[in-house]
């Protein structure tokens, strides 16, 4: 492969000078709650009234400490990268360009709908890169000859778009977002919108009939297609489909250049055996795209996840073909960036944190985690470590094994609907030494982890114009229903073998180890949210004072910590370029968080392990309700469903309501205010983050409000918690 010349850089690198800020400040911290420690000793030990409650309070307290201690390796080294594509075709021509295997998934037709997942293929498509050398695979876990419609719709006006693009330099290649920005209108672009209007109107009425009319078939080779969906044939139990739709050496757009590779994949199904949820379905996917194209390198992307930036693919060589310079640099992370965040962001569905300022953090250790979509893998990492090269069961699967026949012979697809079967990794390395990682809900935080424990590198690339843009649920409990989800599959990660703190800590190193660490015991977050948002309201109420009062100097360690930690939090937070609402509101769905999806998704974990049969893999649903969307678009909480979520929630709201005011009439009527103003404090703070939860309950009438079963079910609930505490205190 062609070095790099010195004059010419791919990429360069600094740390950011605040993290000699962040050391000193986690020294200080940590003085900080040693003293804590000391307090709650000598509470617990000298003063022996109510030991219950203080070794309730200290149990708190050790679980923030532990999680607080993780957040600090992702301050320790943070680093910011730059790449400079433009000098990429002086470095290495552009016939020499790696081919590039891109891999989507979609697993259900009514939560993920087929224009959306075509939005997303037709933009990489697009990609400014040698055409002949990209190749689309679609996963379709629902099984669905609708997705295939659609596909075979985009395998058409995807002779048209393409053209269109390179010739007018489009930048949104994403013709859904290229037709709602403000193109220039002229009779070009007028006649495209109409062809993808035609596109679109033609899927929609498809997906809304739920079945596709004859006069919407228009050759052979399509009724073959459809021919796979034979009576039997249901989501969990089907033979595998596959349909090359667009072949690059034979298939030209209309202005003569070759099409990409564009291929169907709907793997095996059986009711009897595993299939491991998206894992499983992009372990198929390495394997069909290996005997198809064999491309050194690989996308992963969600179907909601359109390409942004046409010369994505550019950045990436910038990092992979520099491979002196990090000889093993396994995959590049691109951050998960979303359109349509309403303005105040009120679900903190941007995850600043998750996807944008801690993998800095990681990118100065050994690299980012892999989130699952925007991320480019050399294919070479999912056969073993750099030094230990797991061989495939087949020749064929070899990294290095050029495909000699073209793609629709028999002899290839025949191997591609073998590989694909469902039965075909037993006995195999697939998911456990092979491939993406099976064990976990979170396959992508589980397969990237192990991945680096194996000894790759990774490297985070968040360009200014985001290279993905993806959609965001934009209900509560469907945000809540997502977590919950993550939450189940990193635990299963914390509490494994593989666990970072013990294997992690081994294999990558303590710093790179708590980082995974603070994800994989996130859900541990409720221990702490849940005391803290229970006992000082229900000791209030009693006028029983559970804290150092305001003259104690103890007092000063509580007010730093608390400040300490959430001022630091929101300077995190808006020197990344954000404001101070979406902040308030990020840490407020960390309170909600901690009380709804991590509590309920420990259950459920319990429960798994236990034996009882759980949820699995539940599809965030990508289908917006014109009025919840308009909701959400003002930044309205949308609760509408019943939801045992919402019991312990709505709960909690009412009691520190209750709390609060019961205080604050006792101090008014001349009570104990020193000894009383922590926990006044504390529900105060929780009041004010409750603000939409009172107002779902009390105040609004729309469909989105909060059920009336479920308010009268919590008020009764904090009534019973209430009598049961002053019987007890
Ligand atoms: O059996 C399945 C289930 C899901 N998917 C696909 O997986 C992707 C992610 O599913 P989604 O419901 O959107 O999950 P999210 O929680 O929104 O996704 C985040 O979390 C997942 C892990 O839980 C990661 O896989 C994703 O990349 C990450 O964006 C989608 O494209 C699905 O079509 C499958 O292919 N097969
Ligand atoms: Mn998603």
């Amino acid at each position: 492969m062609t070095t790099v010349t010195e004059k010419l850089p791919l990429h360069s690198s600094k740390f950011l000078r605040r993290r000699y800020f962040n050391r000193a400040f986690a020294t200080i911290y940590i003085t900080a709650f040693l003293a804590l420690l000391y307090h709650h000793a000598t509470t617990i030990f000298l003063h022996q009234t109510h030991t219950l409650i203080s070794i309730f309070l200290l149990i708190a307290d050790l679980f923030l400490i532990f999680m607080w201690s993780t957040t600090q390796s992702f301050r320790m080294n943070p680093l910011v990268r730059e790449v400079f594509p433009e000098n990429l075709e002086k470095v290495i021509f552009r016939e020499n360009f790696p081919a590039l295997d891109i891999f989507i998934c979609t697993a259900d037709p009514s939560k993920e709908p087929p224009l959306g997942v075509v939005n997303t293929a037709l933009s990489v498509m697009a990609y400014d890169y040698p055409t002949e050398k990209i190749s689309v695979y679609v996963s379709d876990d629902g099984g669905s000859q609708l997705t295939l419609f659609a596909f075979l719709e985009a395998a058409k006006f995807g002779r048209y778009w393409l053209p269109f693009c390179r010739e007018n330099n489009v930048v949104e290649r994403c013709p859904d977002a290229y037709f709602k920005s403000n193109y220039s209108a002229n009779s070009r672009t007028q006649n495209m919108k109409m062809m993808y209007e035609s596109m679109k109107i033609r899927i929609e009425s498809v997906v809304e009939k739920g079945l596709i009319p004859d006069e919407y078939i228009s050759n052979e080779q399509e009724h073959e297609a459809f021919s796979n969906w034979t009576p039997g044939f249901t989501r969990q139990q089907h033979p595998s489909v596959i349909q090359v739709l667009l072949e690059s050496c034979k298939d030209k757009d209309i202005s003569g250049n070759s099409m990409p590779n564009l291929i169907y994949v709907s793997r095996e199904k059986s009711k009897t055996s595993q299939h491991h949820f998206k894992a499983g379905a992009l372990n198929a996917l390495l394997r069909v795209s290996a005997v198809l194209t064999n491309a050194p390198i690989v996308l992963t992307l969600d179907c909601d996840m359109f390409s942004n930036d046409p010369r994505t693919p550019h950045r990436v060589l910038c990092f992979l073909m520099d491979r002196p310079a990090r000889p093993n640099l396994g995959y590049v992370q691109f951050p998960q960036i979303y359109h349509g965040l309403n303005k105040a962001d009120i679900y903190a569905s941007e995850f600043k944190p998750l996807f944008q300022i801690n993998p800095r953090g990681m990118d100065g250790l050994h690299g980012p985690n892999y989130v699952g979509t925007g991320c480019f893998f050399s294919r070479r990492i999912f056969f073993g470590g750099p030094l230990s090269f797991v061989q495939p069961e087949i020749t064929e699967l070899n990294t290095n094994n050029a495909v000699k026949e073209p793609i629709k012979s028999e002899q290839i697809l025949g191997l591609a609907h073998l590989v694909v079967g469902c039965n075909y990794e037993n006995y195999t390395d697939w998911g456990s030494k092979m491939g993406f990682k099976y064990g976990s809900l979170v396959e992508d935080y589980y397969t990237g982890y192990r991945l680096l424990c194996e000894g790759w590198q990774s490297a985070f690339c968040d360009p200014k114009r985001p290279a993905f843009l993806g959609d965001i649920p934009i209900s509560l409990n469907d945000v809540l229903s997502q977590n919950k989800r993550w939450s189940v599959g990193l635990l299963e990660v914390a509490f494994s073998k593989y666990s970072p703190i013990t294997f992690g800590v081994k294999a990558m190193g303590f710093l790179e180890a708590h980082c995974f660490g603070h994800y994989a015991f996130w859900p541990l977050w409720s221990i702490p949210i849940t005391i803290y948002a229970f006992l000082p309201q229900l000791t209030l109420l009693n006028h029983l004072s559970i804290f150092p009062k305001v003259s104690d100097p103890c007092f000063f360690v509580y007010a730093f910590l608390f400040l300490g930690a959430y001022v630091q939090d929101c300077l995190d937070f808006i020197l990344d370029q954000s404001t101070f609402e979406r902040w308030w509101n990020e840490q407020r769905m960390w309170l909600i968080r901690g009380l709804t999806s991590y509590v309920f998704g420990n259950i459920e974990y319990i429960s798994k392990v236990l034996g009882i049969p759980t949820q699995g893999f539940n599809v965030t649903s990508k289908v917006v309700d014109g009025e919840q969307g308009k909701r959400y678009d003002q930044g309205i909480f949308e609760f509408g469903v019943p939801s045992p979520m919402f019991v312990l929630l709505s709960v909690a709201a009412i009691l520190n309501l209750i709390a609060f005011h019961g205080g604050f009439l006792a101090v008014l009527r001349g009570g104990n205010l020193d000894g009383l103003f922590i926990q006044l404090f504390i529900s105060g703070f929780a009041v004010l983050n409750s603000l939409p939860i009172y107002e779902a309950m009390f105040l609004r009438a729309d469909n989105g409000r909060m059920p009336s079963k479920t308010t009268m079910v919590s008020a009764f609930i904090a009534f019973g918690l209430y009598v049961a505490s002053s019987f007890m205190l």
